[in-house]
């Protein structure tokens, strides 16, 4: 910065307007969230004790951040006079760029996406606003002003910065000479209506006890002391009045550090919230603290619902890497495969080294052995939900998988090792049951199959609705042989990877040929066709049908599949699925050429009589059979109009 500059900034304050989504959720704070009004003070904390494990984090490699005073530590005061609550901490501080940057705007592009959803609604459920951190802009539920004073640790005294907001569409900045590093923010306390219920009264925010009760309540997890000023009795007064002394509050220990029996269930409740920023509670949490060639604390948990950016493959993992109770990065994918991104937690190590950079991340053997431990009790904690005795427990599993399946089926390519795990877990929606909510597993399939029956059968569409009516399915379901209905975007890539299971093949029902010969069934005998005396129609039949479709189709035959339809399509053994090629196309991979797929017919259906009957017709029917078909699968016509002009002229015909 030149002297002119800087002679000249520190008289000047800036007015800047709030970007337009923090505007809309400052409406939202101060109009909607009246009834968990407390919550202002866990983020504010939690926000300082933040910036203290930065500042922790970054003086590891530059210790003259510390300025000697290396007592990490949040205080909270309060003036009843002057109607103001202050939260302070000692941590990074704010340049002014940075007070212009973090409290003007979002950053998190998930709160962004939601508040983009919400759009005009002006009361949307609270409980929906719960699921992620207000955060900072939360102060405004009880300020009508906030000032954030504070200094970035490293810069110099004349460049702290004053932020000034009334919590509606602006605020203003300006340079101030701060002595001290870190961030005071300031709350100027609404003044109550005189109607306001006694509990509801802004006023107790002022009050000491009130404020210890909140941070025992909510914020003990926090590793870092938090202090208030001392009081004492005034007996002139007869009150308490503060003192100059500071004493702690909470305990200070990192929640995961402390042994499982001292953790009530609502700490590890709160702890979670605080961590997550998702107002529901978790499915499942594991506590552990493991000994042996690598020594690390693991606290994971299993949310019950998918935040918005869960599809985001960008998003910073959800596991905290902390090493001896120092904060490290919350962005370290090599500790949770991409497929558990859904796993909210923190992972303390005793081994690695503090200034572990991203390279040693991604190579440290102790960090692979964190993993692999780390996965490992994931599964089982689905495991423990999906075989449970307990009814409670398998819906508890059944409702993990709603939100989360398609995220765990992407762990059949991703993690080779935990395969067959997977398999057990994987659950799908079947012909063997109405319910379109997958809860079929493949054990309950095999359980279930019948005598001489070889293969698991499956069919992947795009909805359980278009597989429930695809016309492959009509001789399994007439044999009564189930068949699962995978309906997940990833289900076709995840079948790249899932060929078998207990050691029988996976099989789409719409590829290659079937044989369903050795089957048990009733119907079988009496079924049997005189196939010499058939053969040589079909034959005539299938040059027909090969010469109107020419090069759509890759071959023509007979179906043993259908039952009642004309027709359907199916894949070659090694072609790519219709589904697939569509798919593919709709992410516009058009590089990829789908496999021409090959024409099953229903010589016994009325439809295809008639293209052996009326010659003049033949070409106009095969084509539209073939379309049909096509469409049956929810497929899409290459040319509409032709289709039209070919069924209105058989319709008049
Ligand atoms: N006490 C503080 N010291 C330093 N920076 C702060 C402090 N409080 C807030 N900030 C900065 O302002 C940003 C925005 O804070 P805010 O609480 O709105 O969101 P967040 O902390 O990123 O997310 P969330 O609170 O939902 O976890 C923070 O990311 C941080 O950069």
């Amino acid at each position: 910065m030149s002297t002119e500059q800087s002679t000249q900034a520190p008289t000047a304050a800036h007015t800047h307007a709030f970007q337009a989504e923090v505007r809309q959720l400052l409406h939202l704070v101060t109009h909607s969230l009246y009834s968990n009004r407390d919550i202002f003070l866990r983020e504010l904390i939690s926000n300082a004790s933040d910036a203290c494990d930065k500042l922790r984090f970054q003086a590891i490699d530059d210790p003259a951040l510390m300025e000697g005073d290396a007592d990490l530590r949040i205080r909270i005061a309060v003036d009843p006079e002057q109607r103001t609550l202050t939260i302070s901490d000692n941590g990074i501080g704010m340049s002014l760029e940075d007070a212009v940057e973090h409290l003007g705007t979002i950053a998190k592009s998930g709160t962004r996406e939601f508040m983009q959803k919400l759009g005009d609604k002006q009361k949307p459920d609270a409980a929906l606003i719960g699921q992620f951190g207000v955060g900072f802009y939360s102060g405004f539920m009880v300020a009508d002003r906030i000032t954030v004073e504070s200094r970035k640790a490293g810069m110099a005294e004349g460049e702290g910065v004053r932020w000034v907001s009334d919590g509606t569409g602006e605020f203003t900045v300006e340079t101030i000479a701060r002595a001290k590093r870190g961030t005071d923010v300031i709350l100027h306390l609404r003044a109550d209506a005189d109607d306001t219920p006694h509990e509801d009264k802004i006023d107790k925010y002022l009050r000491v006890w009130t404020l210890k009760d909140l941070i025992g309540k909510y914020s003990d997890h926090i590793s870092l002391p938090i202090e208030m000023r001392k009081e004492r009795w005034d007996a002139e007064q007869s009150k308490y009045v503060a003192t100059d002394e500071w004493e702690q509050i909470n305990s200070a220990a990192a929640l995961w550090t402390r042994s499982k029996s001292d953790i009530t269930e609502e700490q590890y409740l709160e702890f979670y919230k605080q961590l997550s920023g998702d107002g529901n509670p978790p499915l499942r949490w594991t506590h552990n603290r493991v000994e042996g060639r690598s020594e690390y604390t693991q606290l994971l948990y299993i949310p019950a619902k998918a935040p918005m950016d869960l599809w985001d493959r960008q998003q910073k993992a959800g596991v905290k890497l902390y090493v001896k109770r120092v904060f490290i990065t919350d962005d370290a994918e090599s500790l949770m495969p991409t497929y558990l991104r859904f796993v909210r937690g923190v992972i303390d190590s005793a081994d690695l080294p503090l200034n572990v950079s991203r390279e040693m991340l991604q190579e440290s053997r102790d960090v692979r052995a964190i993993r692999e431990g780390s996965v490992k009790r994931v599964l089982s904690m689905l495991e423990d939900m999906a075989g449970s005795d307990d009814q409670a427990e398998r819906d508890k599993y059944a409702a993990f998988w709603g939100e989360f399946g398609a995220v765990l089926k992407e762990g059949f390519g991703e993690d080779f090792a935990n395969r067959e795990r997977l398999a057990k877990l994987l659950r799908a929606v079947s012909t063997h049951s109405e319910s379109d909510t997958p809860n079929v597993s493949l054990a309950d399939y095999v359980s279930r199959m019948k005598e001489g029956q070889k293969a698991i059968y499956y069919i992947t569409a795009e909805t359980p609705k278009i597989a429930r009516s695809s016309p492959q399915l009509e001789i399994f379901r007439k044999k009564g042989i189930e068949v699962l209905l995978l309906t997940d975007r990833v289900d076709e890539w995840m079948l790249g990877f899932l060929h078998e299971f207990d050691g029988k093949p996976l099989q789409s029902v719409a590829r290659g040929a079937v044989d369903l010969s050795e089957v048990k069934g009733a119907e079988d005998e009496a079924e049997k066709k005189d196939e010499a005396a058939q053969s040589e129609d079909h034959k005539a039949l299938i040059e027909r049908f090969k010469a109107a479709l020419g090069e759509r189709v890759q071959d023509v035959r007979i179906s043993e599949r259908l039952v009642d339809s004309p027709a359907c399509l199916v894949a070659t053994d090694d072609g790519m699925s219709t589904h697939l090629a569509r798919l593919l196309k709709q992410a516009g991979r058009d590089e990829m050429p789908a496999s021409k797929p090959v024409l099953e017919i229903n010589p016994e259906h009325v439809l295809i009589k008639r293209v052996v009957a009326d010659a003049a017709h033949a070409d106009d029917l095969a084509q539209v059979v073939f379309d049909q078909a096509l469409l049956a699968e929810g497929g899409q016509l290459d040319d509409p109009a032709a289709y039209v002009r070919r069924v209105n002229a058989l319709l008049a015909h």
